[in-house]
């Protein structure tokens, strides 16, 4: 089925989400979202690097947003807290329009800690002449918290992430090891107790060992905290281990959004039919894959420059099963609460028309 929009609905019933919380209440509604920097020489915004974003998160859900290097996935989480310039859309978090926010109400807002942004590179991100107690109480400082109840928080929060307070709490980031400094920084990102917690490549920079306990990590974070998340990777085998769902993005537009075992095991945009197939250890069985996160290799590569007309799908130049009409129009945009695809010609309606034509460039 296709609508107006140009939009698919894939005709299968959605599959029930087994972590699916029984609140309504988003913890992230993200709508129509553009984003466009300032151009480096000249005036006002350049090329927008997201376009008419949609995506939503409910408390205990786990996102996945995978995308090749350039393609978004940092603006998005930039935007969420108010680190990007946006040009169109609206963000709400737990509820607060945070566009709508005046300039006292979202400097509260960002102190409230309701929600926290883990940043790519831990080593680079934590300051590095604080110490480890003074690193994961900062969040509750700014938020007002009394030293006596923030020093409780602070030994709370590295508990949960299976770091002892009294051991490591005089530490500085340079006396930690990588997967140690990436539990400080969730710490950190968790003490405030947010709603809505954003890490962008959490694993990306560790071994497997260390990789498979930050991934547990986030899971019982949100099954005993009720924290929804945005995980950020490049490495689907991560994403798969983890999330609830996925969201597939090229080029600054949403591809694909869906279940992750179904968008794994069936999926409907060639591009994301691409991604699956470059990460051929992927377990397909969900039940293996929640025991044994990280397994396969990333997808690697970058977007090539854009080689499409403007008013055509995004991945039309790349496509192996473009068709004149993707020429001429845009894919559309993936609804957030279904399984769908900005697609004009999915890959369900053939499944097999993908493995017999020519491989896009990579
Ligand atoms: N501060 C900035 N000013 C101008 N352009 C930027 C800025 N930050 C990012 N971009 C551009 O926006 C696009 C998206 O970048 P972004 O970092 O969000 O991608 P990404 O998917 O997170 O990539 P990676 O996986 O490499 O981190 C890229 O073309 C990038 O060059």
């Amino acid at each position: 089925m296709t609508t107006t929009t140009g939009r698919l609905i894939d005709p299968a019933p959605p599959a029930p989400e087994k972590t699916a919380p029984p609140t309504d209440r988003r913890a992230l509604s993200v709508s129509g979202l553009s984003v466009a920097y300032p151009r480096r020489h000249g005036r006002g915004a350049g090329e927008s690097v997201l376009r008419g974003v949609d995506l939503e998160v409910t408390p205990g859900q786990i996102l996945g947003v995978i995308g090749e290097t350039g393609s978004g996935k940092t603006t998005l989480a930039r935007a969420v807290v108010g680190l990007a310039p946006v040009v169109g859309g609206r963000i709400e978090v737990a509820g607060i329009d945070v566009g709508g926010l005046r300039k006292r109400e979202l400097r509260d807002h960002r102190r409230s800690g309701v929600v926290q942004y883990m940043f790519q590179d831990p080593l680079r991100s934590l300051d590095p002449d604080l110490t480890v107690a003074d690193l994961v109480g900062e969040p509750l400082a700014v938020a007002g918290v009394e030293r006596a109840e923030r020093r409780a928080r602070v030994a709370e929060a590295l508990g949960r992430v299976g770091l002892d307070a009294d051991a490591l709490g005089g530490r500085i980031p340079a006396q930690l090891s990588g997967g140690q400094r990436q539990r400080v920084s969730l710490a950190r990102a968790i003490v405030t107790r947010p709603a809505l917690l954003l890490a962008d490549e959490p694993v990306s920079a560790l071994d497997a060992s260390n990789r498979n306990h930050v991934l547990r990590l986030l899971d019982e974070l949100r099954r005993d905290l009720g924290v929804a998340v945005v995980v950020i990777s490049h490495d689907l085998s991560s994403l798969a281990g983890i999330a609830d769902r996925i969201a597939v993005l090229y080029r600054g537009r949403l591809v694909e959004q869906g279940p992750t075992a179904e968008v794994l095991a069936r999926p409907l945009h060639p591009y994301t039919a691409l991604l699956t197939a470059s990460a051929p250890r992927l377990d397909r069985d969900p039940a293996v894959r929640r025991d044994r996160p990280g397994r396969s290799g990333p997808v690697s590569g970058e977007a090539p420059a854009w080689a499409g007309e403007p008013g055509a799908c995004v991945f039309a130049h790349r496509c192996p099963l473009a068709e004149a009409d993707c020429r001429t129009q845009p894919g559309g945009s993936p609804h957030p609460g279904e399984r769908s695809a900005a697609c004009h010609h999915p890959v369900t309606t053939s499944a097999d028309r993908l493995a017999r034509a020519p491989r896009a460039t990579t």
